[in-house]
């Protein structure tokens, strides 16, 4: 396979201080996720999932090793490189929303984009189109609690492509919903990551998900191994 590499984790060690102990989660662990790719993170409570994303998101520094997203090596960059990084080539999408209460669906897909410097009509443009693509165009003028789960999740979704990642990472993007509902929010967010190029990492504990991404990884004693 020959498309451009998004995501390239090199010797990552991730240690937590527990006490006196230390907690060992990511031990040399390496992975590659290249553009177009949709990948599933599967693997037992505990073992280090989240963290995984939350190192490979530029959330947290490892403890060793190398985090390279789109070709900008991020281990020796300084908090304000990394931020600029996080914000302009990653997305994320959460178990829970996260939307802002107070603002539409169409509001809270435009925030990003306008913290990114785009006008106001740029920014609308496109969360319209984002959200027509997620098929709940009808509901942009609502807010997260007038919307059912799954729309929620889609807006989510719709929000952390708005500026256009090359890399979208997501924990559990479905595990609140019920079967049949993460099924089509699956679907949608699929639909995109193949429309768009993306490249997407997604924690699940579903396995019936799992089975229709391109590849399965798992973390068995700290390092990234296909399933
Ligand atoms: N900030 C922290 N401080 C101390 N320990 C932590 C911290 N974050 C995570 N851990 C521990 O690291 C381990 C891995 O946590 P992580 O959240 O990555 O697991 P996970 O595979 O995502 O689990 P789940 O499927 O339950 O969400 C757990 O034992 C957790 O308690």
């Amino acid at each position: 396979m020959n498309a451009r590499v998004a995501l390239k984790l090199t010797g990552v060690d991730r240690q937590y201080g527990q006490g006196e102990t230390v907690l060992s989660i990511l031990k040399g662990a390496d992975f590659t996720l290249r553009s177009g790719e949709i990948v599933a993170l599967v693997a037992p409570s505990g073992t280090g999932k989240s963290t995984l994303l939350h190192v490979a998101g530029l959330l947290e520094r490892p403890d060793a090793g190398d985090v390279v997203v789109n070709g900008h090596s991020c281990a020796r960059l300084g908090d304000e490189e990394r931020t600029a990084i996080r914000r302009n080539e990653i997305g994320f999408v959460y178990q829970f929303h996260h939307l802002l209460p107070e603002f539409s669906a169409l509001e809270n897909i435009m925030m990003p984009q306008l913290i990114a410097g785009l006008s106001k009509p740029e920014a609308s443009e496109r969360a319209k189109q984002l959200l027509d693509y997620m098929r709940i165009g009808h509901r942009g003028d609502h807010r997260p609690s007038e919307l059912s789960g799954g729309e929620q999740q889609r807006v989510a979704i719709a929000r952390a492509v708005a500026n256009a990642p090359l890399l979208l990472l997501a924990d559990e993007p479905t595990g609140n919903l019920d079967p049949e509902t993460a099924g089509y929010v699956f679907e949608a967010l699929q639909a995109l990551v193949r429309q768009s190029g993306l490249a997407a990492l997604i924690a699940t504990h579903n396995h019936q998900i799992a089975s229709l991404m391109d590849r399965r990884v798992t973390i068995e004693d700290g390092k990234v191994r296909e399933m």
